[in-house]
């Protein structure tokens, strides 16, 4: 692909993200005049090989884009001494972003229907193309548009901090794209390594029992409770505790998986379950795991109307065993989303 010199064609304007693998930086693209994001990637070998798969996989999903796939777009890519840059067309704040930036209150149900719906058709079209995203999180959901509206919240204000305001931020269009693909990987039989962040990690990842286009499902299901309650469902570093939080929100882990669990996860299992709360770290663990409510509790607390349709969704893509959770495009035709939808894209 075409520009090798950064200078030639892109001026910096600010820095929008930074992480292990680098930075990304905001530029003026002098030809195509227009904003671009350019992700500037360490001069190491093992980020510069994600890149180059993380190139490839963009390259795939743009030569079978044919408008709205809802995967960010590549523009260009460059070696630049070393340092492999990819050219993105450029979007708003991340949903995690967005939270965060506004106390973490929730978003409202039309608007979390309307996310949800847009994510599913993202990973429909990556899993048509037998492509498994395996790190579908907030952080990796961008806003097209950084464009706000301040309408007010009366609800929960008890919650937040004192002097935190009776208005709460919403995006003005709800549009959303999907980043970071270089964790991408093509569907093959059998694979077992570690994939997702923490807290979007399906059972079956944890068991080692081998994972596939459900994976993403179960991280779709996380992220959607998630924007329904501005809080993470399964805040935790450990997997004993994980799965025992998931027993506690999602009821008992079906003891045909606890039966197929590879070498490193059999010590979270005793006599056919899991072994909790025995096996807690602590008993603030223990508190932890306590404190979560069931599934159909925390959405109700959170959500007025649509919850006996979200409800049913969520149990869907949280199903335990990958054979039985929903596929994507079974997602996309839940009642749901036939609902009304009140913001624009
Ligand atoms: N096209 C874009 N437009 C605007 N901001 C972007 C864009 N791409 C990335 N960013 C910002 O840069 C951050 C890092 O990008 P990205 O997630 O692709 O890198 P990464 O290699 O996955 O980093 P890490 O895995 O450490 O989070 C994003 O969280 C986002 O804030």
């Amino acid at each position: 692909m075409g520009r090798n010199s950064v200078a030639a064609a892109d001026k910096i304007q600010s820095k929008m993200g930074e992480g292990t693998f680098g930075q990304v930086l905001e530029c003026w693209d002098r030809e195509r005049k227009e904003m671009v994001a350019i992700k500037i990637v360490r001069g190491i070998k093992k980020y510069h090989e994600a890149a180059m798969i993380e190139i490839e996989m963009l390259q795939q999903l743009g030569k079978h884009d044919k408008g709205g796939n809802r995967c960010v777009q590549i523009r260009n890519w460059f070696d630049y001494r070393n340092h492999i840059c990819i050219v993105f067309e450029k979007l708003g704040p991340s949903l995690y972003d967005f939270l965060r930036n506004n106390n973490y209150r929730s978003f409202p149900i039309d608007l979390v229907r309307d996310i949800g719906r847009q994510l599913l058709e993202c990973v429909a079209f990556m899993h048509d193309l037998r492509l498994i995203h395996t790190d579908l999180k907030p952080e990796n959901i961008l806003l097209v548009s950084p464009e706000c509206v301040k309408v007010p919240d009366y609800k929960g204000t008890s919650r937040f901090p004192k002097g935190s305001s009776y208005f709460k931020r919403l995006p003005k269009s709800s549009a959303i794209k999907v980043i970071d693909f270089g964790s991408t990987t093509y569907e093959r039989q059998d694979q077992t390594y570690i994939v997702s962040t923490r807290h979007y990690r399906a059972p079956e990842v944890i068991l080692g029992m081998g994972w596939s286009y459900p994976c993403d499902i179960w991280s779709v299901g996380c992220i959607l409770v998630e924007l329904c309650t501005g809080e993470a469902l399964f805040q935790t570093h450990e997997n004993l505790e994980h799965l025992a939080m998931m027993e506690r929100v999602l009821g008992p882990l079906h003891q045909h998986m606890l039966k197929r669990v590879d070498r490193r996860a059999e010590k979270y299992v005793r006599r056919g379950r899991l072994d909790w709360p025995d096996g807690a770290a602590s008993r603030e663990s223990m508190r932890a795991v306590l404190k979560l409510p069931r599934l159909q509790n925390l959405i109700m607390q959170h959500v007025d109307h649509s919850a006996g349709d979200l409800i049913h969704l969520l149990q869907g893509l949280l199903r335990y065993d990958p054979i039985d959770r929903l596929t994507a495009r079974e997602a996309l035709r839940h009642p749901f989303f036939s609902g009304d939808n009140k913001f624009r894209r």
